[in-house]
């Protein structure tokens, strides 16, 4: 029997265990590079990009990282494919660094933690995703969001509207309100920070798994506080080896695949291509 379709805009997280200081901490040493000149940030590979053509390109700076262990090791593991490389970090900042890593283990630790959650809603055996996340394809990125002021222009915004490429995105937000949700009227709802809580939205490669019965959440950020907002998204897809086709469960003959099967690591290389299309410089 095909699962019913997912009717949800987005999910909360409370309880979820990680202490409130890891991601602060992140932001506090991610502040030192955000001060930095804009030569200095761009040594970096600082990306810039526009996720909604229809807009003039998105106000927000990030950092971004994939997986790399706590005690230094590389970044580089085998099977990532087209996404194997090193992290670039900010020269003479270690403690940023630290920080950054030990929030992307704890978030990590909880989406590993998320998968068998999925499996039972999809009438999967709790187990399914073990072997399709074993080493974790994650990327965390630290983002800095100044304030926008002025003239309204719903085409100027931090982040225009997208969905996320992954199977699943948790994110932290500071206090300052900026990201919005459709709902499945085509109105954008206001996703407020409720301290404590962790947003959980859902991605394409989960969407593409699912032919559709978990759908991906359509998003996106406006700063208009009149302070700096930052947020930290981390986005868990599967291993980057992994074949994403639809699930026989969520097939039949009312509801026919929709997507061709792809590698998880050329569907995320591909994506990011075109939304960094227009970027300065771009990760080696
Ligand atoms: O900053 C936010 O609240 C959203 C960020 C986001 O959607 C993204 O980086 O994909
Ligand atoms: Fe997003």
């Amino acid at each position: 029997m095909t699962p019913s379709v997912l009717q949800l805009t987005t999910l909360r997280l409370q309880n979820h265990g990680i202490p409130e200081e890891l991601p602060l901490k992140a932001v506090e040493k991610g502040k030192v590079f955000w001060d930095l000149p804009e030569s200095k940030k761009l040594e970096s590979a600082l990306l810039s990009s526009n996720i909604d053509p229809v807009n003039r390109g998105d106000l927000h700076e990030g950092y971004e990282i994939g997986w790399e262990e706590k005690n230094g090791n590389s970044g580089v593991r085998e099977g990532d494919g087209a996404m194997s490389g090193q992290n670039v970090w900010p020269a003479d900042m270690p403690d940023f660094r630290v920080a950054a890593l030990d929030y992307y283990h704890a978030a990590m630790k909880l989406g590993q933690a998320l998968f068998p959650l999925f499996a039972l809603a999809l009438n999967l055996p709790e187990d399914f995703f073990d072997d399709k996340t074993t080493k974790p394809a994650a990327i965390l990125r630290v983002l800095h969001y100044p304030p926008q002021t002025g003239v309204v222009d719903d085409r100027a915004v931090g982040i225009g509207a997208h969905t996320d490429f992954e199977c699943f995105t948790i994110l932290w937000q500071d206090e300052n309100p900026a990201l919005q949700v459709l709902n499945n009227q085509g109105k954008w709802i206001n996703a407020i920070p409720i301290p404590g809580t962790l947003v959980v939205n859902l991605g394409d490669q989960l969407a593409r798994w699912t032919n559709d019965v978990f759908k991906s959440t359509v998003h996106r950020a406006i700063n208009r506080t009149g302070v700096r907002r930052y947020s930290i998204p981390l986005f868990f897809g599967t291993d980057y080896d992994v074949t994403l086709e639809a699930l026989p469960s969520c097939v039949s003959e009312d509801r026919p695949a929709k997507y061709e099967p792809v590698k998880a690591g050329d569907y995320v290389q591909s994506r990011l291509a075109t939304t960094y299309a227009h970027s300065v410089t771009t990760k080696a």
